[in-house]
């Protein structure tokens, strides 16, 4: 319940303006029967506690009823009274003070005259409305007390919740001056000294991104570009708007961790022993310092995007982000913004909330434009343009971004046939083959197969948690013999679905997938097409040493009995073996 000593000051002014219109002394006291305001004989005692002498005034808040005391003393209600002897008054009246259908008070007038109480007794009823009016008017002061309190201690509230939102919040005050700035602001500002009402000057940039505006901001020395909103704070003669915002860098974080799909391989875990292996990890680190374009070609799933992260890896670029886009699987429309972004109503059918383009988001990392062949001829024009200011504009913005991107192409196109064929852009292409880098299939590097079907067997035995012992040697010469056309994607697709088909650790023919086993056993019978079917004198030995060990078991009285049947010595099975 409301406490009228809050407003003791206004209560006793109001008691002071009664007593003298009224000729009369006046009480007012809290529902605690606390006296809060006095003149005449009850000046004294203010803030102390009268509920032993309020038995009239007892009366009133029980009943929530005005007392009119004709006759102190002799009334009733003075029964109990125990300064009922000392007592002088001629005549009293006390009204509820009532706030929100509570009683807050009691507001009483009391004479000490047969003079006064004359003339109040023969105006009783102006009197009466008087009193209620001043108890309205300390009943509005109440209200006025009460909400100024509740905007007080919902300031305080705001200032703790933004003292802990991930959110940056600054309140500004009606000088434009920071009153407040949270934690987190501060970490997106890069600001570490106290920030003591400095000045704050806020720019729309014009752009708005994410649903929201982008701003730039400065406090002293500290500049920055920020997403947010700001918001007025209306009827408030301090504070003047909360600005809540994320800064740039944040955002583009978060959309680069909500779309990266990035391996993160440095040349070092290429695997490959093969000497093209060896010499495109040479090359790797020999590239990568370097802010050249690099133009990777290559077969569909040969790695070129496993050479462009080791690329960016061994680089002092790897701190920053590797945004890689495939401009085959983007639909042409949308592509243009894709790369470069766009504002809010930049363009019909646009996302109405603006968009970070792929440039700006690897601003100071590294771009990969995978399947660059596939860029409409339109767009060829403007990266060229990118590439040669080192600048971007988003779709519908007059912003220039300028921007430090290393740009690493890749296609399994000919390039130089697009050329003459008009679909690729002569310019560009010089400008993206400053660093050509060739990464042969891999059936031309086989040493390559056999570390890759290792290296995967242990990454899903591991995943699946089962356990490899071997891959039989024929199964692995099949594997050797294929020739990948899908290249590395392939061969690890294989070997997934090996590893889920072996049994009891061992890789065997078994496990192999059906169109690889059909592959090697029609390159079987299109070898015996050609010979007539005749085997040579090797194979035929293979086959019966095979059998003979199949017949006789693998251990050393087996491979003694084999030799004897197969009519060699010991020493030369186990060289044959
Ligand atoms: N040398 C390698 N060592 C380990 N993994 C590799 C190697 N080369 C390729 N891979 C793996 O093979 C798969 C295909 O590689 P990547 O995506 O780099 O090929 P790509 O040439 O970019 O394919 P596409 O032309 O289809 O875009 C990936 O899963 C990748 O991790």
């Amino acid at each position: 319940m409301y406490d009228l000593s809050c407003i003791s000051d206004t209560v006793q002014k109001y008691a002071n303006i009664t007593a003298e219109i009224a000729k009369v002394d006046v009480e007012v006291v809290n529902f605690k029967l606390i006296r809060v305001a006095g003149t005449g004989i009850f000046s004294e005692d203010v803030n102390k506690d009268v509920s032993e002498n309020s038995h009239v005034y007892k009366h009133a808040i029980k009943t929530g009823k005005r007392q009119i005391i004709y006759e102190p003393r002799k009334d009733i209600k003075c029964k109990n009274c125990k300064i009922k002897d000392e007592c002088k008054e001629t005549f009293e009246i006390s009204t509820p003070i009532i706030m929100n259908d509570e009683i807050i008070g009691v507001i009483g007038m009391a004479c000490s005259n047969e003079k006064s109480r004359d003339v109040i007794v023969n105006n009783l009823d102006s009197y009466l409305a008087f009193l209620e009016q001043i108890s309205d008017f300390i009943v509005t002061k109440a209200h006025e007390d009460e909400e100024e309190k509740s905007k007080v201690a919902m300031f305080d509230m705001l200032k703790i919740i933004i003292r802990s939102m991930d959110e940056g919040a600054i309140i500004i005050n009606k000088n434009g001056n920071v009153d407040t700035i949270n934690p987190s602001a501060k970490r997106q500002l890069g600001i570490k000294r106290i920030i003591n009402n400095e000045h704050i000057d806020i720019t729309e940039t014009g752009d708005m991104v994410n649903n929201s505006k982008e701003y730039r901001i400065k406090i002293g020395e500290n500049v920055d570009t920020v997403i947010g909103d700001i918001f007025d704070i209306p009827e408030n003669p301090v504070y003047k708007h909360v600005l809540l915002f994320k800064d740039l860098k944040g955002i583009q974080s978060e959309i680069y961790a909500m779309t990266s799909t990035v391996n993160t391989l440095n040349s070092e875990n290429i695997v490959g022993s093969s000497q093209a292996t060896k010499k495109l990890k040479e090359e790797i680190k020999k590239i990568s310092d370097s802010f050249s374009t690099v133009l990777i070609t290559g077969e569909s799933g040969s790695g070129k995007e496993v050479v462009a992260t080791a690329i960016w890896q061994n680089s002092d670029r790897r701190k920053n982000r590797f945004v890689a886009i495939n401009c085959a699987a983007i639909p042409e429309p949308l592509l243009e913004s894709e790369l470069f972004g766009y504002v809010k109503g930049a363009f019909t059918g646009a996302d109405p909330t603006g968009k970070i383009g792929k440039f700006e988001l690897a601003n100071n990392g590294v771009i990969f434009l995978d399947e660059i062949g596939d860029m409409p001829i339109y767009l060829q024009s403007k990266l060229l343009r990118v590439i040669q200011n080192k600048k971007i504009t988003r779709i519908g913005s007059n912003q220039v971004i300028p921007l430090d991107v290393r740009i690493i192409a890749a296609t399994n196109k000919n390039l130089k046939e697009m050329i003459t064929q008009n679909k690729f852009r002569e310019d560009l292409y010089y400008r993206l083959n400053v660093i050509p880098v060739e990464i042969p299939p891999l059936r031309e590097r086989k040493e390559d197969i056999v570390d890759l079907i290792f290296y995967f067997i242990h990454y899903y035995r591991k995943l699946f948690g089962k356990n490899f012992i071997k891959i039989e040697q024929e199964t692995m010469k099949k594997l050797v013999e294929y020739p990948w056309y899908g290249n590395v994607r392939e061969l690890e697709n294989t070997v997934e679905f090996m590893v889920n088909m072996m049994e009891d650790g061992i890789v065997d023919n078994n496990a192999i997938p059906i169109n690889i086993r059909k592959h090697s056993s029609n390159s079987d019978t299109k070898r015996n097409d050609k010979t007539g079917g005749i085997k040579t004198l090797k194979e035929l030995e293979q086959n019966e040493i095979k059998k003979a060990i199949e017949h006789f078991g693998d251990t050393t009285e087996g491979k003694a009995s084999a030799a004897k049947a197969l009519g060699i010595g010991i020493a030369t099975l186990y060289r044959k073996l």
